[in-house]
């Protein structure tokens, strides 16, 4: 039953799940192909616990009345909740349904006949709350998506009333539909894209990008703790998306380790808004809903105090980067009122080697009181984000310009999925909006600060180097109102027109870029003839052919029809223009997958170097400046590989002593380039620009050398090297020597595992002992697909070629995230690789 919780209300520790949002499913036509049947079968046993968590789960949704959803491609259908009325499914639905069940000569395809072209399942690559995501494959192309299944209707159990079910459908739906709807309009490289979207009588298929790097979370376990640099990396991009987020009035609310995936390049992809949703700078619109991931879950959440929304996200990113950088998280306690307390009272151990920068912006970020906590700006300005860079993240927003009526029809009907309203009304809000003095006013303020004199490259630097004054400033800061709003390039909430002034505005802004997008797309297809796409144009082109005269229209920013090709789009950072950084679709998977890996005769053969040779190399910490040129990289990755792998032997220490002479070859150089100075010179970072030159220009064309060859593809599999190895996954055993090994210690563990090809399929679920609180079986929503404290995963093992190497991978399929890790490197530990 949906409840509401009153704000200020303390929360009762009931659950150990913060997050339940899969009911018990209704027997209907299923995605999942016949011979995971048996897969079915364990899924309804755990949706009966599923259900138990649900009613006891303190964060239960609230939401009290039924709703409409639109798909955001079918912006004027309104569809009332389906088991109400399944006559009003969209076109096709049942034929959708039926083909999606009919399966192919391949046991394990299914069909998915999405708007863009049928896409066929290849296997299940992860397993969440709201159900399964599965690879598919485009039919008749190789372009690889991740689609996530989420089923509409919930099973009556008998145990809620046909109201509280129906009404429970219903908020499901409306977040589903959020979801899409947002996903679909974000445009940045650091969150996981739309491809495209479907929904069925039963289902929402949504289809993503495939992110094919894996997730931060085996990173780590692989890697124990990040380097403090390659952590800023990370950071620095999800501190760019989450800014991107909430300049359009978007908050995630369920940022943790699990919903960063790495990309073949080895940046991050931001993925699951399925708890995300709009806020709004009013103080009388704050959000209510207690979402999120215990772990992750700012105290406010716990204590149901209401949001603004971007605050919630800062202490989550908080938790986040302390998972980076210590490889663990910040909150932990074995018995679930003691981890609350923990939270709430935000007292973590700092180990003493980290640094003082990152322990100082963590400890700003971790702050209980959300008006003391830091900004995102304040974030993404600290000295350790700066720290060998030129500036803070970017956020890739595109250029803007304050909006003027009349306002543009098709992207007012295109603004579907928020429950906004008729496009009529939208209309009149927005035209309201517009008009309203505040927004009037903010809009001179706009004007005023562009026609202000640029800073000179010298005031620049001397912002570039303020560590000091931050710091003296930030410790002494105490008033809510310098906290909260932070210099004038951070997010002025509600006053600057451009960010985040309101979410209305913020959606049309989206939809219009994402017509100015499409618009170029099409006209990228076709560069020799003229656009026949009717793409409708955007605001700022429709306003030449505006009648009645906008009160704050500017004729300089007038477009006549003969401009409709868009200029290339320019970004701001922190509200300036730049030019805009690589679009998704090149990290677009375009290699066959086997298995979920790619199969030696897979290896891409394309210049580019999006590959792991970019991603080794990028995360290495060696000085690339001095290193053979990009088109030997594929050697480099030999040898970076060959350096990982002999670090069983000497070569490690031979590499840290090959950097080492290389430092203090550059510090030579940089002596003698430098008359004024004999100081050691500081160890640089590559830029932001750098790094995607990396991705742009390194050569994979010897791709075959990062391919990894199976002795027998049944025992190990090929994989296409990603970088994630260690010392600790890699070892020069005998393939059946490791293979017996994993056997025995899985054995020993009490792991219940079946052999698959190139590894093991293995699942855990603790004895009755191991619920005891001293086994620590923390409750986490991830359990409500398993049984309860049940994680799966897989092993696979991996050649290494060249060097007479094995690595080791672990996967995690479903349940426990924390519970996964420690077993995962517990099995690492006792393998003794
Ligand atoms: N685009 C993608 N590419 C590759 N794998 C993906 C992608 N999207 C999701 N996955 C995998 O599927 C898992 C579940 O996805 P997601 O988090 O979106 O589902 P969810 O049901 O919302 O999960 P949660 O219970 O964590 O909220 C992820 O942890 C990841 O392993």
């Amino acid at each position: 039953m949906a409840t509401t919780v009153s704000a200020g209300a303390e929360l009762p520790i009931r659950s150990q799940s913060v997050r339940t949002r899969r009911p018990p499913t209704a027997s209907r036509p299923d995605p999942l192909p016949r011979s995971e049947s048996s897969t079915r079968a364990e899924a309804s046993t755990r949706t009966e616990h599923s259900q138990q968590q649900q009613n006891s789960s303190p964060y239960r949704r609230s939401s009290k009345r039924s709703t409409t959803a639109q798909s955001p491609r079918s912006p004027q259908q309104e569809m009332p909740p389906p088991a109400h009325n399944p006559a009003a499914d969209e076109p096709n639905d049942r034929a959708a349904d039926q083909q999606a069940q009919r399966t192919s000569k391949h046991r394990y395809r299914t069909v998915i006949p999405a708007p863009s072209g049928d896409y066929a399942f290849i296997k299940t690559i992860g397993q969440g709350s709201m159900g399964k995501v599965k690879l598919a494959k485009k039919e008749g192309s190789n372009e690889l998506v991740a689609c996530k299944i989420i089923e509409r209707v919930s099973v009556d159990d008998g145990r809620q009333s046909k109201e509280d079910r129906e009404r429970a459908d219903a908020a499901r739906e409306d977040r589903n539909a959020r979801e899409a709807a947002i996903v679909s309009l974000l445009n940045h490289q650091y969150i996981c894209a739309l491809r495209d979207n479907l929904r069925t009588r039963w289902h929402w298929y949504m289809l993503f990008e495939y992110v094919n790097g894996g997730q931060m979370l085996d990173y780590i376990i692989s890697h124990g703790k990040l380097k403090e640099k390659q952590a800023r990396k990370f950071a620095r991009q999800i501190a760019s998306a989450v800014d991107y987020c909430h300049r359009n009035s978007i908050v995630h609310r369920d940022l943790k380790i699990e919903n960063i995936l790495i990309s073949k390049t080895g940046d991050i992809k931001i993925i699951d808004f399925g708890l995300s949703n709009l806020f709004s700078p009013d103080e009388n619109r704050k959000l209510k809903t207690y979402c999120g991931s215990l772990y992750f879950a700012a105290p406010e959440l716990l204590q149901a105090r209401p949001y603004t929304g971007p605050e919630v996200d800062v202490w989550s990113f908080g938790v986040v980067l302390f998972v980076l950088v210590c490889g663990k998280v910040p909150f932990d306690d074995q018995y679930m009122p003691a981890l609350h307390q923990k939270i709430k009272k935000g007292a973590v151990d700092y180990p003493n080697w980290l640094s003082s920068e990152c322990k100082h912006l963590i400890s700003r970020m971790l702050v209980t009181d959300p008006r003391q906590r830091a900004t995102m700006h304040e974030v993404m300005n600290h000295p350790w984000m700066l720290k060998g860079y030129n500036g803070p993240p970017e956020n890739h927003l595109a250029h803007r310009e304050p909006l003027q009526l009349p306002l543009n029809e098709d992207v007012i009907t295109h603004m579907t999925g928020f429950k906004f309203g008729p496009p009529d009304y939208i209309r009149d809000e927005l035209t309201k909006k517009i008009l309203s003095p505040k927004y009037q006013a903010a809009v001179r303020r706009l004007e005023k600060e562009r026609e202000l004199p640029q800073p000179t490259p010298k005031e620049v630097e001397k912002r570039r180097a303020f560590g000091f004054d931050f710091y003296k400033r930030r410790n002494s800061v105490t008033s809510k109102e310098t906290l909260t709003n932070g210099s004038a390039e951070g997010l002025p909430m509600g006053d600057d027109p451009l960010n985040a002034f309101d979410p209305m505005i913020s959606i049309y802004y989206l939809v219009q870029e994402k017509f100015d997008r499409e618009r170029q797309e099409a006209l990228a297809a076709q560069p020799t003839m003229p656009p026949k796409v009717q793409v409708p144009p955007s605001p700022q082109q429709s306003q030449t052919l505006a009648v009645p005269p906008s009160p704050i229209a500017r004729p300089k920013e007038k477009h006549s029809l003969a401009e409709i090709v868009p200029p290339q789009p320019a970004h701001t950072e922190g509200g300036r223009s730049r030019q805009r950084a690589r679009s998704h679709s090149e990290d677009q998977v375009r290699e066959p997958v086997k298995n979920g890996l790619l199969s030696p005769d897979m290896v891409p053969q394309k210049k580019g170097g999006n590959g792991p040779v970019s991603l080794l190399r990028r995360l290495s910490t060696r000085d690339r400046r001095k290193e053979p040129s990009e088109g030997k990289s594929s050697t480099l990755m030999q040898k970076s590989v060959s350096m990982r792998a002999k670090s069983l032997g000497h070569a490690r220490r031979d590499s840290i002593q090959a950097r080492r002479a290389k430092r203090e070859a550059d510090a030579r150089d940089q002596q003698q380039n430098s008359s004024s100075t004999h100081q050691e010179p500081p160890v640089r970072e590559e830029t932001d620009a750098e790094l995607g030159q990396d991705a742009e220009g390194g050569d994979s064309s010897g791709g075959s050398h990062e391919r990894l060859e199976p002795e027998d593809p049944d025992l190990a599999k090929p994989v296409y090297l990603k970088g994630i190895f260690s010392v600790s996954t890699t070892s020069t055993k005998p393939l059946p020597e490791i293979r017996a090994d994993i056997k025995r210690v899985l054995k020993m563990l009490g792991v219940d595992y079946t052999e698959i090809k190139g590894g093991f399929s293995c699942s855990h679920a603790p004895s009755i002992a191991d619920h005891s609180p001293s086994h620590g079986h923390h409750g986490h929503h991830g359990d409500s697909r398993v049984a309860d404290g049940e994680i799966r995963f897989e092993i696979v093992i991996v050649k290494v070629p060249i060097v007479s190497l094995h690595g080791v991978q672990f996967k995690r399929v479903g349940g426990n995230t924390w519970q996964y890790k420690a077993m995962a490197e517990q099995i690492v530990k006792e393998l003794r690789l």
